[in-house]
């Protein structure tokens, strides 16, 4: 599995504040074996945003293209907007899934849009900005993660075996 991993904010886009929530999405995929082949810091700029991920899924360099930042209600977060735009397919289940785990660690989760979903062949993930949030909301979704690319990817075997 490839990842690229986009960073979406406008302090640290200007060089304002250190990218954390980046390399640390970054190190834990490493540790289960996921190498990310690509990473980029953008201002919360829908235009950017939506230019940027489509490219990046339209290359098919990618399996996985999470994003990080914007997910929330401030005026400029307009992530989930932009990524709705150049999403093929929407899956549901994965901002179910991050907001109802994420519903257990802080009462803000509620906050987050978050939203997942199929364009070409890359599974698109946004994740809350704070580092802590993106680990905590990935962790929610990853028992999934791996059978989603596959099946995105093709993958024509049976899901549930016949005993
Ligand atoms: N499982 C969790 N889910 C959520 C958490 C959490 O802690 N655990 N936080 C909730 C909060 S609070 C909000 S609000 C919403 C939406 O968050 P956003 O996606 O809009 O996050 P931002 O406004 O972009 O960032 C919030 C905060 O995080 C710091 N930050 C942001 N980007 C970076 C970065 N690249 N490197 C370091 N720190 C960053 C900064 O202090 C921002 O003000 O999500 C809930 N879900
Ligand atoms: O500069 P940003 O986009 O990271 O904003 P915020 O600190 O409000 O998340």
């Amino acid at each position: 599995m490839r990842a690229a991993i986009l960073t979406l904010s406008d302090k640290g886009s200007r060089g304002e504040r250190a990218d954390a929530s980046g390399p640390a999405l970054s190190a834990w995929l490493a540790e289960r074996g996921v190498e990310t082949a690509h990473t980029e810091i953008i201002p919360d700029e829908a235009d950017l945003i939506t230019a940027t991920l489509s490219q990046w899924a339209d290359s098919g360099l990618y399996d996985l293209i999470l994003t990080t930042g914007g997910t929330g209600v401030s005026p400029r977060d307009v992530t989930p907007d932009a990524t709705m735009k150049v999403l093929d397919r929407v899956i549901p289940g994965f901002g179910e899934v991050m907001r109802m785990r994420s519903l257990e660690k802080t009462p803000h989760a509620m906050i987050s849009r978050a939203v997942a979903g199929i364009r070409k062949q890359a599974l698109i993930i946004n994740l809350p900005g704070s580092p802590r949030g993106a680990i905590e909301n990935l962790e929610a979704v990853w028992p999934a993660v791996p059978h989603a690319v596959e099946k995105i990817q093709g993958d024509t075997r049976d899901c549930a075996p016949s005993t």
